[in-house]
């Protein structure tokens, strides 16, 4: 299979992480005999520096032409005090829209063998495997307008029936794929927009009357998350609560460096990221976690490309790494070697070639 990706490495650990996620997917192109040509296009301050623009056209361009969008992060203290015309989440935010990329699928899943290095272990008595699906195109973060006066701000919170409609059939059809379960999560005691939202899951789920559907308020939906977090399986909800939610959920597998994410469309077309953001606190040092990274290229390997062996490969590699008793600094377990970013991505593709032996030895024998 030919391939061409579109790598936006964007700002901080972004960089550092992007580079080990491609780095994985060169190895799963010569392993599986595909071809991945990587275009780079500036992203977020990077591109606010060098074009004027957090999102320039040229990368628009280089984003049309490819069959799926790799993304690190955006963002940093560098550009905090910038006019809000030039801020990079800007970027970040006109990409997802440019493409209609409306779900985000955000995987939270604990690594039985990193389980002891979450601050919520006494809670994961059972296996965490959730999938938390966030509308990303509407609601707050594209409300109009911004600022009413010098003294006065306002943010407003839209969503129509049909945006909600896909997202909640998305959440549904997933459920379908899982464990037949949605849990939808709202404000619906005091937003409008929530009313509308809950509304319409109870619509749509008499055409699914096999997945088992629960309605939870989102405040008391962040407390179960840490509670009782193996009794999720599909959560869907809007941008702003979705965003919270997982970040909180990252929790969950021990790091926020863990957590991957794909944001697509109904065609396939994809832009794959980490949940995390540019981590300036941890930039430039070589010790970021890039399990994110390299978990969201193998989303777009299952959900763009189809590759479902080879995205199960690169799953299997990195759970490989941490069984084998290797880890980074932000998820740390007593027995484990911390490892750097770079390292740690060696480790990966260590496993990955290791498969790949094995494999030629079996089909010797066959
Ligand atoms: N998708 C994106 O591009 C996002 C961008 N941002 C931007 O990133 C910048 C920093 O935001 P923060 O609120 O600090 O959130 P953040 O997600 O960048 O970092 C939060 C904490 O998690 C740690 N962390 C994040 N990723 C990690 C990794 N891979 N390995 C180990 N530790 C990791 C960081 O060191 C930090 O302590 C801001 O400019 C923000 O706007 C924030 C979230 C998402
Ligand atoms: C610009 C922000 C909305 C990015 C973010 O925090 C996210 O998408 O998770
Ligand atoms: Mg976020």
């Amino acid at each position: 299979m030919k391939k061409t990706i579109a790598v936006l490495q964007g700002d901080g650990v972004g960089k550092e992480v992007t580079k080990s996620a491609v780095k994985v997917l060169e190895s799963i192109g010569k392993r599986f005999d595909h071809s991945f040509r990587i275009q780079s296009a500036l992203i977020g301050g990077e591109a606010i520096d060098q074009t004027g623009e957090p999102l320039p056209k040229e990368t628009l361009a280089v984003c049309e032409k490819s069959d799926a969008i790799l993304l690190g992060a955006v963002g940093g203290p560098k550009w905090d005090h910038n006019p809000s015309a030039l801020r990079p989440e800007k970027g970040l935010l006109a990409i997802r829209k440019h493409f209609g990329l409306f779900a985000n699928l955000r995987p939270v899943k604990a690594v039985p063998e990193m389980m002891d290095a979450s601050p919520l272990k006494e809670h994961l008595v059972k296996e965490v495997d959730m999938m938390i699906v966030r509308e990303l195109t509407g609601g707050l973060y594209f409300g109009e307008p911004k600022r009413k006066t010098a003294n006065g701000a306002v943010d407003t919170l839209t969503y129509s029936r049909k945006e909600i409609e896909r997202i909640v059939e998305k959440a549904f059809e997933l459920a379908r794929l899982r464990k037949g379960k949605v849990t939808s999560v709202d404000k619906a005691n005091v937003l409008e927009s929530s009313k509308l939202w809950r509304e319409v899951v109870e619509e749509k789920k008499s055409y699914y009357p096999d997945i088992e559907v629960e309605h939870i308020l989102v405040d008391a939906a962040a407390m179960k998350l840490i509670t009782q977090p193996s009794s999720f399986d599909v959560i869907v909800t809007e941008n702003l609560f979705g965003d919270i939610l997982s970040d909180e959920a990252s929790v969950i597998t021990g790091s926020l460096g863990m957590l991957p994410s794909s944001s697509i469309r109904e065609d396939g077309f994809g832009l794959y990221e980490p949940v995390h953001g540019s981590a300036p606190d941890i930039a430039g040092l070589n010790i970021a976690n890039p399990s994110a990274a390299i978990l969201s290229a193998a989303m777009m390997l299952k959900y763009s490309f189809g590759l479902e062996k080879e995205a199960a490969a690169v799953e299997e590699a990195v759970y490989s790494v941490y069984k084998d008793g290797y880890c980074t600094t932000d998820i740390q377990k007593t027995g484990h070697r911390v490892l750097s970013t770079t390292a740690f991505t060696d480790k990966v593709i260590e496993e990955l070639e290791r498969e790949f032996v094995s494999d030629h030895i079996m089909s010797a024998y066959v």
